[in-house]
């Protein structure tokens, strides 16, 4: 056999590698199979298909969750309520600091990147700021920070549907959790006292209506290329798209587009770097949505999407797993240092 054969891998392997790099795909999971534990059979396949999912895309769709499609709908209605509320009324509620992460963030603020140098993502906050307006709600008993709630005549019912929701998605972080231990073969229960303080973030998310060409300008999205900084994060998103995930094989950007009743769940860096990168956090981003609206001057639509951050516990400290290899790729890490550490630079 010559050198050139032995070095060149054969047509049918090429094939089939170019085949594995192109079918990056964001599965949609049963998880009924897994929630109503009606067969030990399909709860540890649902279990593995989600592991497999967060090892080969990081993300996943969440049908049949538990979580109704009622209660949905009123967090939206509740959100764009608030979004609707005049300017000086949400600004008198502004987000004021990350070890809190709680309240109202104008147009501009933010600048989501995976760049680390404050310099730099400074420059790129001034140059191409995310197009959007955000409300941060954390756990509401917390002895330090305090959310920073509208008053009831002004958003009626807004601060109880988000206590509600919050404990919801709370519930549905522990389910998935539990799937996360089950498939990475560690005892079920593995994560429960790890992740019971319920230090997550809920984040309203609304993009007002832009016109498309200032959404092409260099650098500039709804919501730039990142990667979420916790263990999940559950998106729930509305009909308009625009959400876009990074193909880690290829670079490209593959759209996550709406599918009714789902929600999205993706892999954080956080939990990424428990199971020493064998669960892969995986970059995302907020585009215009793929349909060209009109032949001239088009408008991007207004979107309204609902992402529930979800944490360890802000005491625990995040060191490989077992059965996530033999080396520990990174130190031991405190989750509140890390998550703090992470929001003090995106922000201005
Ligand atoms: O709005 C979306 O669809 C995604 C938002 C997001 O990725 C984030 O806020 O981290
Ligand atoms: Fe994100």
């Amino acid at each position: 056999m010559s050198l050139t054969a032995l070095a060149r891998p054969s047509r049918a392997l090429r094939l089939r590698l170019t085949r594995q790099l192109s079918s990056f795909s964001i599965p949609v999971i049963d998880f009924a199979k897994f929630r109503s534990a009606e067969s030990p059979e399909g709860r540890k396949q649902t279990a593995k298909d989600i592991v497999n999912a967060f090892k080969e895309s990081g993300f996943v769709y969440l049908k049949n969750h538990g979580v109704t499609p009622a209660e949905v709908q009123t967090v939206f209605q509740k959100s764009a309520e608030f979004f609707h509320l005049p300017s000086d009324v949400k600004n008198g509620l502004a987000w004021e600091d990350p070890r809190s992460n709680r309240g109202f963030v104008k147009v501009g603020r933010e600048r989501v990147t995976q760049a680390t140098d404050p310099a730099e993502i400074a420059a790129l906050r001034e140059k191409a700021p995310d197009y959007k307006e955000t409300m941060e709600i954390g756990r509401d008993w917390d002895s330090v920070w305090k959310n920073q709630w509208p008053s009831e005549t002004q958003a009626p019912g807004f601060k109880q549907n988000m206590l509600d929701f919050y404990e919801t998605c709370h519930e549905l972080h522990v389910h998935v959790m539990r799937s996360v231990a089950i498939g990475l073969d560690l005892k079920e229960h593995f994560f429960d006292s790890k992740i019971d303080e319920k230090c997550h973030n809920l984040r309203l998310l609304s993009y007002p209506a832009i016109k498309t060409s200032l959404l092409k300008n260099e650098g500039q999205a709804r919501a730039g290329a990142h990667s979420d900084y916790g263990t999940l994060t559950l998106l729930f998103q509305d009909s308009v798209g625009g959400l876009e995930v990074k193909n880690p094989h290829t670079g490209e950007f593959v759209p996550a587009t709406p599918i009714p009743g789902t929600i999205v769940v993706n892999v954080g860096d956080l939990l990424a770097r428990w199971s020493n990168d064998v669960l892969r956090s995986t970059l995302h981003r907020v585009v215009a949505p793929a349909e060209k609206i009109s032949e001239t001057e088009s408008l991007t639509p207004a979107r309204q999407s609902i992402a529930f951050f979800c944490n360890p516990n802000f005491s625990a400290e995040v060191s490989c797993l077992p059965n996530c290899g033999d080396v520990a790729k990174y130190p031991p890490v405190n989750t509140e240092d890390y998550i703090v550490g992470r929001l003090a630079v995106t922000y201005t």
